[in-house]
């Protein structure tokens, strides 16, 4: 069985879905009890770094992606970003706002002491939805001069068409349900 297939069987066992979660008619998909599961967490690290051969940097996205972030950047040798909601850094800060599927946030990542130019960033996350975080996240490492070179994340809700606003990038799931 491949890394993706082991990972994908761990996911859709252990996710707990609540409706009208955090507001009514949003089905909140939970994936707690995936990352809580120590093969589990293992498998879905092996699967998601699967697409990041190459990358120098893992972007993990506040706060999920923080977990999937640092384990996926140990196995791959790499650095982590942590690309934190807005209000979290010191100034000098980039920053995008997005919306997503219950509200609007901000994403910031530093202005200075990093160099991003010319860095190779995979993208992580735990869900996509409408894809307003993970297209925030790109176009903030771009900006700075990155090269996103893949987004994974665990979890896509397909239904919310979030890969649509993901275009020009490669976008890995895990689990599509
Ligand atoms: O594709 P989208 O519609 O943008 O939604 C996906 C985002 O929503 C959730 O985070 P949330 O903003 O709830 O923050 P949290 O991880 O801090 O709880 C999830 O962890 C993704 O980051
Ligand atoms: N339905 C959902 N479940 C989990 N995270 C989300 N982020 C946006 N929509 C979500």
């Amino acid at each position: 069985m491949t890394a993706l297939t082991t990972a994908s069987e761990d996911v859709a066992r252990l996710t707990r879905w609540a409706d009208d979660f955090p507001e009514p008619g949003v089905r909140f998909a939970d994936l707690t009890p995936v990352f809580a599961d120590a093969k589990a967490f293992r498998d879905v690290i092996d699967a998601l770094v699967e697409v990041g051969d190459g990358a120098d940097l893992v972007a993990g996205i506040d706060a999920r992606g923080f977990l999937l972030g640092a384990g996926a950047a140990l196995a791959l040798d790499a650095g982590v970003l942590a690309v934190r909601k807005a209000g979290k850094l010191p100034p000098p800060v980039l920053t995008r706002e997005y919306q997503l599927e219950y509200g609007t946030a901000s994403l910031e990542i530093p202005a200075d002491g990093i160099e991003l130019a010319g860095r190779r960033v995979l993208v992580i996350d735990d869900v996509l939805a409408t894809g307003g975080t993970l297209a925030a996240a790109a176009d903030l490492l771009t900006t700075a001069g990155a090269e996103v070179v893949g987004i994974a994340v665990v979890l896509e809700i397909e239904s919310l068409g979030g890969r649509s606003r993901l275009a020009g990038h490669p976008v890995t799931s895990l689990l599509r349900v």
